[in-house]
């Protein structure tokens, strides 16, 4: 099967899904709004500012026009960070709307919204024409871009609530390295892949302070614990907390020197500032904008988070993170579950 398919946002994941795709025989447009990093893509097959030492088909074309990029298209890929995902969405409905296409649409963000705390399906469906929405799905689980590229195994979820979309998604992008399982819980895959960011900050600052990994592992078993009661009081499936989108990509986020995250993290726990990690990473750390969404959203929901509150605390009160740690270990005792 190939199909034409564009895909919006060059950055490390959009970039190597969109070879990825390529590479399955399909024809792919790759859209950036950054014409110099266009230029570099079709000139050089290289986008050396968020991939290192990789060379991109010559056949995947970038185009930083989102008309030329969306014509013909019958899936569109969204891989902006989260908080561009809402404009990006607008602009596209403009364009599907000019065209009169109705392509099938996913998404392989993993964030929640500042101030909506919209997942990034809703805020799809929000933006994009009422008749594609059914066929949203999110493309999620444990997947470095940075593994991708090496062509090292990798396996991921496609959650649709409409399963004919999910299992399209599944044939699009399996092959020998990528292997893809379906799931109808949009809610809990996308609650999953969000706030586990938050606990990567948390394992790379423990690393960055000199934790070892009784106390990593400590932190994504519990991590994984409140964000599975958050994800319960939205519905969401218990099993999707123990599957791929869950454990499996706290394991990949919470461990890897691959991780913006976990790096961003690790530069805290050594001492640097919120600003310096932020500016000095020059890629998307989403689980900063996410740790206050769903700090928010557990006040809100009256969920109780300790870590996500102590995390929180460190990144936008100012706390001492070695204050935050004791703070968490001297809690009354209780219960596991
Ligand atoms: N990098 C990974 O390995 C990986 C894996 C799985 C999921 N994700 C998720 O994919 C999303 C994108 O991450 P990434 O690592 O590719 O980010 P990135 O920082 O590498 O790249 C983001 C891309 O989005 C573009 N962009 C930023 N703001 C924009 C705007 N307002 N309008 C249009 N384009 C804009 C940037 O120019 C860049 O091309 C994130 O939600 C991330 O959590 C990343
Ligand atoms: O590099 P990070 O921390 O944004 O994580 C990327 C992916 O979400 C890992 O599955």
């Amino acid at each position: 099967m190939s199909e034409k398919i564009a895909v919006l946002g060059a950055g490390s994941w959009g970039s190597i899904l969109a070879n990825l795709l390529d590479e399955n025989g399909n024809e792919v447009s790759l859209w950036s709004y950054k014409p110099q990093q266009v230029k570099e893509l079709n000139e050089k097959h290289t986008n050396t500012h968020y991939i290192k030492d990789f060379t991109y088909s010559e056949t995947l074309i970038a185009y930083s026009d989102l008309k030329q990029a969306l014509t013909g298209a019958t899936t569109v890929l969204f891989v902006v960070p989260t908080k561009a995902v809402r404009s990006v969405a607008k602009d596209t409905k403009a364009v599907l709307e000019e065209l009169q296409t109705k392509p099938q649409l996913i998404h392989a963000s993993k964030g929640i919204e500042q101030g909506t705390y919209k997942r990034v399906s809703e805020i799809l469906a929000e933006e994009i024409p009422a008749d594609l929405r059914k066929s949203i799905t999110v493309l999620s689980g444990p997947s470095h871009a940075e593994d991708v590229a090496k062509r090292d195994i990798t396996l991921v979820t496609a959650a649709s609530a409409d399963l004919d979309a999910a299992k399209h998604v599944q044939r699009l992008f399996m092959n020998r390295y990528f292997r893809v399982y379906t799931n109808s819980d949009v809610i809990g895959v996308e609650i999953a892949a969000a706030l586990k960011n938050i606990i990567a900050l948390g394992t790379g600052a423990l690393n960055g302070l000199g934790y070892g990994d009784n106390a990593k592992a400590a932190l994504m078993t519990r991590g994984l614990a409140e964000i599975s009661r958050l994800g319960a009081s939205f519905g969401a499936n218990p099993q999707t907390f123990t599957g791929l989108a869950g454990v499996g990509d706290i394991i990949v986020t919470g461990t890897s020197k691959n991780s913006r995250n976990y790096r961003a993290g690790d530069e805290l726990g050594k001492g640097q500032t919120l600003e310096e990690v932020v500016d000095t990473m020059g890629m998307v750390i989403e689980g900063v904008a996410t740790t206050k969404a769903a700090y928010e959203l557990s006040k809100q929901r009256g969920v109780e988070m300790p870590i996500t509150a102590a995390i929180y605390q460190v990144l936008y009160e100012g706390k001492d993170i070695r204050k935050a740690i004791s703070d968490l270990m001297m809690r009354e005792g209780r219960s596991e579950f």
